[in-house]
């Protein structure tokens, strides 16, 4: 059975430093759930306290209805999948798997069986007699998530799974991960400092900075409508250029470098924060850039390009002197360093930020 994971104004601190201030979530049955932040925000802490090895400072946990605060760790009924794969060295693979198994006293042909479907799921059947030390990383974590699942846990709980395999075999293994997550239903909370990881695998992502989550979405809400500009430069590439945000006879224009302006579709501006012109912060991706056919825009100049098949990547200097960095779709000639070029954004596509850059005002962000 899969659970519902509450999470009510959760607080951890070790000695007096708040590691987590004051955290609420709550995480669906059968979700594919990660917190995604940069190194130190939290991450392993929070997971841990869902798994009952850290102590609860205050607020509270709950699986379904039921608060597991104070419920010990063996009996949550949760399976863990660790960056180092913790596997027995001397069982061999079926051993490992039914490891967890003979612990809750089950019969010898019942156990046969569940390990039989489970190395069936994660696709290492043929493997199941050899001993861990003769299988490759990919293989043997594996293994670790077939342990893990086996034993049908309520929550799957991993923490930085693919870390220690090399960049091929991590994308084969986010793959199979997901895939599997999505056959056997189990809620899953996963934690990675790996933005295109936790893009691949997640139904949504909870972006983290000093143990406060900064932004809950889909990953496609993340990218595309970040909720402020620490979140727009964490998740993919981005471009931050400073501007003024004009109101006049009931639209929004954003006056960009050299008189350039465009008008802005999907503005919402709170009441409190109104003016008819506001210095704002701007988040353009290098794909929402557009490179101008007549001479109007923002005029750059090619600093070096980098060819990547099917597209292009620019860095270029705006006339205000800033570098900037842009992807247009692979022409036959490429552009040459030195060249001037003239820039447009698409603007339903741009974020535009309050001057602190910790409010979108464009499009739907939620926190
Ligand atoms: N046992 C501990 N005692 C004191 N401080 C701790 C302890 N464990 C973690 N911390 C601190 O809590 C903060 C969050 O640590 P945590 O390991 O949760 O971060 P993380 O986001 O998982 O980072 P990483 O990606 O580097 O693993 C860090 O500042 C860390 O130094």
């Amino acid at each position: 059975m899969s659970v519902t994971i509450s999470i009510q104004d959760l607080v951890k601190k070790y000695g007096e430093t708040v590691v987590i201030p004051e955290l609420s979530v709550e995480i669906q049955k059968g979700e594919f759930f990660t917190l995604l932040g940069p190194s130190g925000c939290g991450k392993t802490t929070l997971l841990r306290m869902i798994a009952g090895f850290n102590s609860i400072e205050g607020g509270s946990i709950s699986f379904n209805d039921k608060v597991i605060n104070n419920v010990e760790p063996g009996k949550r009924n949760i399976g863990m999948v660790f960056q180092s794969y913790a596997i027995f060295p001397h069982l061999t693979v079926k051993g490992n798997i039914a490891f967890g198994l003979q612990n809750r006293k089950m019969s010898k042909p019942e156990i046969a069986e569940k390990v039989k479907d489970i190395l069936k799921v994660v696709q290492i059947e043929q493997f199941q007699d050899r001993m861990p030390k003769n299988l490759s990383g990919g293989q043997q974590q594996r293994v670790a998530l077939a342990r893990a699942i086996v034993i049908r846990p309520d929550v799957l709980l991993m923490d930085e799974p693919l870390s220690n395999l090399d960049a091929k075999l991590r994308i084969d293994m986010r793959n199979a991960i997901k895939e599997i997550q999505r056959e056997v239903g189990i809620t899953t909370v996963y934690v990675t400092h790996d933005q295109e990881e936790a893009m691949a695998v997640s139904d949504r992502i909870a972006v983290m900075k000093s143990g406060i989550i900064q932004h809950l979405g889909t990953p496609q809400e993340i990218y595309q409508r970040p909720a402020n500009v620490f979140v727009a430069t964490f998740i993919g590439r981005t471009n931050i250029v400073d501007a003024t945000l004009k109101h006049e006879q009931g639209q929004y224009t954003l006056q960009l470098e050299q008189g350039y302006q465009e008008i802005i579709p999907n503005v919402r501006v709170p009441k409190a924060e109104a003016k008819s012109s506001l210095a704002v912060k701007v988040s353009i991706r290098p794909e929402e850039f557009i490179m101008s056919e007549d001479q109007t825009g923002i005029q750059a100049t090619i600093v070096h390009s980098v060819f990547l098949g099917q597209h292009t990547q620019y860095f270029v200097d705006l006339a205000s002197g800033q570098r900037a960095e842009i992807t247009q779709e692979s022409q036959t000639q490429l552009l040459s360093p030195g060249q001037t070029i003239y820039l447009k954004v698409k603007p339903d596509k741009i974020n535009v930020y309050d001057a602190k850059g910790e409010l979108n005002y464009t499009g739907s962000a939620q926190l």
